[in-house]
């Protein structure tokens, strides 16, 4: 898990004779300033704006206020991603739940940063901003509940042991844990919580981090060789920890399921169903596959595997009392990558460093598209304790779940095994053309574009001439490849012949694409419950990408009909 991005922000509070206002300022530093200083140009907005609190605020004015501050923070947090396909924003005007979600949370502290208590005749104008904000977090909420039935039969003792482990070593939490169909263990809300509860809070005493390795026998050994990184030393404690019966962290580790089965661990079958998809690259880009081809899979080398015997079992036979073999075979080994890939977060301590860590009880915590949980992984240094706050509310018996990460499906199930429910704006596929120096006429920011992608057009709103449901930095490279002087979408013959050859070619490209994917044979090897784990998410996902690149192809053939006819037009016309 990546610990999630903190609040990098844009936010200040200016006070001025009139009272106080708020200030919504994107910072120089942000990596895609100039992209969205156009957007925030196009929406009427420059970089910074000043918004005062004025105390006569009708509840008009109100809305109007909160409006234009979710204009522009919504731009002030969109990812490369959201402003790649950014002009597909939905009806309501949002541009991903990710985004709505942390920009409504952005505008919520912007206003409780304000003194209040200060505020004499602006404070009713305060007070009906914040709930106004409040409230559309809830609507926000409402409109994407996870949704998770939960699993009363299966008891979750060890868990439970755990957690009072946890309690007993000053862990608070609102949150039990319990069985979750398809999701195994997950962290459902004993009680109604709200934005801003601390739904868990861990201690930095009950973190598994590399300090635990240095006040180790191991750290003599491991501190000395060359290139060894805190996480392969932590990996290694890990594998003996786990069989110390006198462990401080035995309940932790009780709690670890035998086998992770994530996509590191998929087996032939699942890897041969695979064939054309993005996901066997990324598990053989995981494994460094050596001479990648699907028949010699059975004899594959990699990084892991090279990394292990680099260390073994040369330090069990050197030095067999610290490292005793029956723990150091290659299964343990990979078991242990599993558990820190797929359990493992970045935590920032209170000294300023940035460590992976296992986190107790949150680790419990499963990944969702619309999570409750966005800002964590910084240490409060008041309480040394480590906070997960709510971002949006969650009911008493609900799922309580974070995002692991802006990660595409291919590397969810590489790396954790699971492929989330609903539209993951992360499935984009990379289009692979060489993106050459091509002419710009006019401000370039917004078509500078080092790679260029597709998504499932199921998820554009404009499929009109010109749109067709595809991402303008795409259409609009490949039409300035044709012609570097086309300037504006007008409909004229010379641009529709452009259109037609752009659609033609992006519709070939795809057709090749799903012809590489093969056909949905595999879909016969689906036999319910008797069909593992692994060929299950291996279909699923073939499943996925093929009709990723349907989409495309239905939305060129869409689109060329739309210019022929404009085109024909215009041949009657003449
Ligand atoms: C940090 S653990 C979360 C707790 C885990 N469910 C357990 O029982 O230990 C991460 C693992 O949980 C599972 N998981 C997390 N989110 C999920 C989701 N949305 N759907 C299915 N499985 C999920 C995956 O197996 C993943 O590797």
């Amino acid at each position: 898990m990546e610990s999630a991005e903190l609040c990098s922000s844009d936010k200040t509070v200016d006070t001025d004779d009139d009272g106080y206002s708020i200030v919504l300022e994107l910072h120089g530093d942000d990596p895609l300033f100039d992209k969205k200083k156009k957007l925030l140009h196009d929406k009427g907005f420059g970089v910074k704006k000043q918004i005062p609190l004025k105390s006569s605020s009708s509840p008009d004015l109100i809305s109007k206020t909160f409006e234009t501050m979710l204009q522009m923070g919504r731009i002030v947090r969109l990812d490369e991603v959201e402003i790649y396909f950014g002009e597909f924003v939905t009806q309501s005007g949002s541009y991903s739940t990710r985004n709505e979600l942390e920009t409504l949370n952005l505008l919520l502290s912007l206003v409780e940063s304000l003194p209040a208590s200060q505020m004499h005749e602006q404070l009713n104008v305060w007070k009906d901003l914040q709930s106004t904000i409040i409230n559309k977090i809830h609507e926000f909420g409402n409109q994407n509940k996870v949704d998770a039935k939960i699993d009363r039969n299966y008891i979750c003792e060890t868990e439970k042991y755990l957690v009072q482990w946890g309690e007993r070593n000053g862990a608070r939490t609102k949150l039990e844990i319990a069985y979750v169909e398809g999701a195994g263990r997950g962290a459902i809300a004993v009680e109604d919580l709200n934005i801003g509860d601390i739904g868990l809070e861990i201690p930095v005493s009950i973190i598994i981090s590399e300090v635990l390795v240095y006040k180790s026998d191991m750290y003599n050994i491991l501190g000395k060789m060359d290139g060894m990184s805190s996480e392969t030393m932590l990996l290694l404690w890990s594998m003996k920890e786990k069989h110390n019966c006198e462990s401080k962290f035995k309940n932790y580790f009780d709690t670890l399921p035998e086998e992770f089965n994530t996509g590191l661990s998929f087996g032939v079958h699942a890897i041969m169903a695979l064939e054309g998809t993005l996901l066997l690259e990324e598990i053989m880009q995981a494994k460094e596959v050596i001479g990648l081809s699907m028949h010699c899979l059975l004899k594959y080398t990699h990084h892991l595997r090279i990394q292990y015997d680099e260390l073994f079992p040369a330090l069990c036979n050197d030095y067999p009392d610290i490292f005793p073999s029956e723990f150091y075979t290659w299964e343990q080994f990979l078991w242990a990558c599993e558990l820190w890939y797929s359990n493992s977060m970045k935590v920032m301590f209170a000294d300023g460093k940035l460590r992976t860590c296992l986190i107790p009880i949150a680790g419990f915590l499963n990944h969702s598209l619309s999570p409750h949980i966005v800002h964590y992984g910084k240490v409060d240094s008041a309480t040394n304790t480590l906070k997960f706050p709510l971002s949006r509310p969650c009911s008493a018996g609900e799922q309580c779940c974070l995002s692991y990460g802006k990660f595409s499906t291919s590397h969810l199930i590489t790396f954790y095994g699971f492929s989330p429910q609903g539209d993951n704006p992360y499935d984009v596929i990379p289009i692979d053309i060489d993106v050459g120096q091509v002419d710009c006429i006019e401000d370039c920011s917004m078509s500078n574009w080092t790679t260029h992608m597709v998504w499932g057009t199921w998820l554009s709103n404009n499929h009109n001439i010109f749109h067709y449901g595809l991402p303008s930095p795409l259409l609009d490279y490949l039409r300035r490849v044709r012609n570097p002087t086309q300037q504006e979408k007008k409909l004229v013959p010379a641009n529709l012949e452009i259109e037609l050859e752009v659609l033609e070619d992006l519709q070939s490209t795809f057709s090749g694409m799903l012809e590489n994917l093969g056909d949905t044979g595999f879909a016969d090897d689906f036999d319910g419950e008797n069909t593992s784990w692994d060929l299950k998410l291996a279909v699923e996902f073939k499943d996925l990408q093929r009709r990723i690149v349907s989409s495309i192809i239905t939305s060129c053939s869409a689109g060329r009909k739309l210019v022929e006819n404009e085109l024909s037009r215009f041949m009657s016309e003449e």
